[in-house]
């Protein structure tokens, strides 16, 4: 005997019904016990009906439309010379509801019958369409219940008995029941909760010894995490009844949690399978269940409370956690978690929200007394939280998997209110904050499951350095997925304008569909996104020389983001402004990167941070920083004048977007004090000796073209210094300096025994003697400017986001 269950997606309108005809006729030679939910929505029409009716409100639109409905799919049934002869009864319940609204009163056992009409129709909708081989099974005959007429629980002894009887009479290829329905000891008619179908199929399988309990939904099986939120959520194949049971139990939808209690019993292996996609296997839960994974699935629960209750009178008092659990069972209190610390002075625990008014009044009538006293404090409730689970029965004496939880909690800036783990060791929970649920679930999937982690970057910047990280994002998508990384751009912005996409914004659209958007960047807007689209790692990379936006780093980190910055004005900001990215980073656990600031793509920061972090200490600083200048006094030495040479550098984009920083030694002078800073020197920009190119006081006011277009004015004065060196051997250079703590920047004449007369092009070379490396310093040379060398050092800062 096998035992097939079909659920309300799977009955939901005639072509399902043919569909369920089919696979049911398609157990070659066995024989089946076929338990059938409501058609799909069914069981809410009556539901609502059942409560109109009883606030005494006219329902006779809602009743149309049931009956509309139902006529309906007996009108298709019969086309098909299928007679439904044992179509319920619409008059009786008609009259069912007409005396609950008259006395607007709807006992537990005519609501009973009104909410499992439904059933009752699909089975003899299936019946008439099965023919002569069916046989139309009542639950009432074989499910016999005990407590109450709503949500009932299923005596299975009795049960067994009914069946073998029941079955013995009638004997059939294909018996057809209703699900959700019993019958007490007093043939009264009962439910066994909303969804309780499932229940019901797992009884009568439990009750026949049956070979396989199938339950027909909609979905492959059972999943590794909720598909609906889980884009990558796999299909779990096997299972074992407690990781089931425990992933029913905290939410995973696809099983009711009463149903493998049954199965589990007499050892009956229970089959998930999708009515849509039949032949696919399903995920089956049994006692073979053999698999090395640790973790099998991890789910979630949402809508709790957890309520605390603490005082002096719970230390050592034997008795108190069972007089808590006996006020909260008496007023039938579902209690979904509990823990305790070992100080015994407080015991907290979740209930439904919906439970929450009812546990606070049965504790406040049991501790009146002790709280009078002050022996027992208020009660403390925090509302709107949520349970995430990790379920595996492998999990057991596996170490280390605790602290992953916890640590992918962290990395999804979730904190963790409570946590519970149960001595088989085969769940481990912990209470968050409801609003953070999914991303705490997805964060977690992704580290127990797809190991690819996800790096989601907004681009603040556009310009130059920010067009050309664009398209090395997309050169790089396959290098990154075949390093299982997935890197999502998701949103670009330039000083006007912002680009979201929760798609991941187009490679080859984006300049377009940028210029179509009607507002600019906040950070409100992207936090938003973010939130809404359940982000974990995202990176607000400035490819700007935006100042605005450098005073918005610390809300930046503080928010959440990672911050990587090609953009200098943060960390050459005051040194309070410096000190706080730091920490904001460190407190929120985010990455404050910005290799670039100093020698573009090349190695500097980096590797300055690791020196000192090793313990090694800065004595001097040598170098060239600057690859416009670098750029600039090659070609003067060639001849070229000095506005061509900052002409020439702009285009090659050496140049800051103004020239004028770089020509007033600015920039160069900002490298210096990130350098300085790095090596902890407490200094501001202002304490930076600067001998500029071009003083700042030159064309005062001016557009960047207006001062392009004045610049030949200093062609010939600037001819003559470098001539003058020229005649001396030497060429010019611009050079920064850290010596004996003091910083400065300017011009030099070099000869060709300078480690500097060589370095043009755009190339910086950086000579850092230091206590480790000396009397010969450690040097770093390499171009230090231009678009490509600055977006990949860029995109390796937005890389190193990822590593913890
Ligand atoms: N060039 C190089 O070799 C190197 C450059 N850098 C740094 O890279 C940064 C970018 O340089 P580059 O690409 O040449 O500059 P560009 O002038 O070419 O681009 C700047 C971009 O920033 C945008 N922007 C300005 N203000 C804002 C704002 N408030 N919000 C959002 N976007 C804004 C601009 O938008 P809009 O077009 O609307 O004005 C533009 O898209 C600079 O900070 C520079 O110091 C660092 C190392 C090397
Ligand atoms: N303008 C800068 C670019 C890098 O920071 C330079 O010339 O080095």
């Amino acid at each position: 005997m096998r035992v097939l269950k079909f659920g309300g997606s799977s009955l939901a309108d005639f072509d399902c019904l043919k569909r369920v005809k089919q696979l049911i006729e398609s157990q070659a030679g066995e024989q089946a016990l076929v338990v059938l939910s409501a058609p799909g929505g069914m069981t809410d029409q009556l539901v609502e009906l059942a409560k109109l009716a009883e606030q005494g409100v006219d329902y006779s639109v809602q009743w149309q439309a049931l009956l509309n409905r139902a006529d309906s799919l007996k009108r298709e049934v019969e086309q098909l010379d299928s007679v439904v002869a044992h179509w319920p009864s619409f008059a009786e319940l008609s009259d069912k509801l007409a005396g609950v609204k008259l006395l607007k009163h709807c006992p537990e056992q005519v609501n009973a019958f009104v909410i499992s009409f439904g059933e009752r129709v699909s089975v003899a909708l299936m019946v008439a369409m099965l023919g002569q081989r069916a046989t139309y099974l009542e639950a009432t005959q074989c499910i016999e219940t005990q407590g109450g007429h709503l949500d009932a629980e299923v005596n299975l002894v009795a049960s067994e008995l009914r069946f073998s009887e029941v079955l013995k009479s009638q004997p059939a290829d294909f018996y057809i029941m209703p699900g959700f329905t019993g019958v007490n000891n007093q043939s009264e008619l009962t439910t066994l909760g909303r969804n309780g179908s499932d229940y019901s199929a797992a009884v009568a399988a439990a009750c026949l010894k049956a070979e396989v309990c199938q339950i027909w939904t909609d979905v492959d099986g059972v999943y590794n995490a909720d598909p609906r939120f889980i884009k990558k959520a796999s299909k779990v194949d096997s299972l074992s009844y407690k990781e089931a049971m425990e992933l029913s139990y905290f939410g995973a939808k696809v099983l009711h949690p009463k149903t493998i209690l049954p199965c589990a019993k007499v050892g009956v292996p229970c089959e998930i399978k999708n009515t849509h996609n039949p032949d696919v296997p399903g995920s089956v839960i049994s006692n073979e269940c053999q698999s090395d994974e640790t973790v099998k699935a991890i789910s979630s629960l949402e809508n709790l409370a957890m309520l605390t209750v603490s005082g002096p009178g719970m230390k050592g008092k034997v008795g108190m956690a069972a007089r808590v659990f006996s006020a909260l069972a008496n007023d039938n209190v579902s209690i979904v978690l509990i823990t305790q610390s070992s100080c015994e002075f407080s015991i907290s625990f979740c209930v439904h929200e919906e439970d929450l008014n009812l546990a606070l009044s049965a504790l406040e009538q049991a501790f009146e007394l002790e709280s009078q006293a002050g022996l027992i404090e208020p009660v403390q409730v925090q509302r709107e939280l949520a349970i995430v689970t990790l379920v595996g029965d492998n999990m057991k004496a596996h170490k280390g998997l605790a602290a992953k939880f916890f640590d992918s909690l962290a990395q999804a800036q979730v904190n963790i209110v409570a946590i519970a783990q149960d001595s088989t060791e085969s769940a481990i929970s912990a209470v968050v904050d409801g609003a953070l649920c999914n991303d705490a679930v997805k964060v977690c999937h992704e580290n127990f499951f797809t190991h690819v982690p996800s790096i989601d970057v907004f681009l603040l910047g556009c310009g130059l350095v920010g067009q050309e990280l664009v398209k090395q994002l997309e050169k790089q998508q396959d290098w990154l997925a075949q390093r299982n990384v997935k890197l999502n751009l998701y949103g670009v912005a330039n000083s006007r304008k912002l680009l979201l996409d929760a798609n991941g914004i187009e490679f080859g659209a984006w300049q377009d569909q940028l210029e179509q958007q009607t507002s600019g960047f906040e950070l409100a807007k992207v936090e938003q996104f973010v939130r809404e689209n359940h982000l974990i790692n995202p990176v607000l990379v400035d490819c700007s020389s935006s100042q605005q936006l450098a005073d918005q780093y610390y809300d930046f980190l503080d928010a959440g983001f990672h911050v990587v910055a090609a953009n200098k004005k943060a960390n050459t900001g005051s040194f309070k402004y410096y000190q706080s990215l730091k920490s904001a980073a460190q407190k929120r656990q985010r990455k404050f990167l910005y290799e670039t600031n100093v020698g573009a793509g090349l190695p500097v920061l980096d590797n300055l941070q690791l020196l000192f972090g090793a313990g090694d200490e800065l004595l001097s600083f040598n170098g060239i920083l600057s690859g416009s200048l670098s750029y600039m006094f090659g070609v003067l030495e060639d001849g070229l004048s000095l506005s061509e040479a900052t002409a020439k550098a702009k285009a090659n984009g050496f140049t800051e977007p103004d020239p004028r920083d770089d020509l007033s030694g600015t920039d160069v002078a900002r490298k210096l004090l990130i350098i300085a800073r790095e090596s902890g020197l407490e200094l501001e920009l202002s304490d930076i000796e600067v001998e500029a190119v071009v003083p700042e006081s030159f064309a005062p006011g001016t557009s960047v073209d207006e001062f392009m277009a004045k610049l030949p004015e200093l062609d010939a004065p600037f001819a003559d210094k470098i001539q003058s060196a020229a005649s001396e051997g030497k060429v010019l250079r611009y050079v920064g300096s850290i010596e004996n703590g003091k910083c400065k920047v300017g011009i030099e004449a070099v000869d060709k025994q300078h480690a500097l007369y060589d370095i043009r092009d755009g190339e910086n070379a950086l000579a850092i003697l230091s206590q480790y490396y000396q009397p010969r310093p450690f040097v770093i040379r390499g171009y230090g400017a231009g678009a490509e060398v600055t977006s990949a050092g860029v995109f390796a800062d937005i890389l190193k986001t990822q590593s913890r």
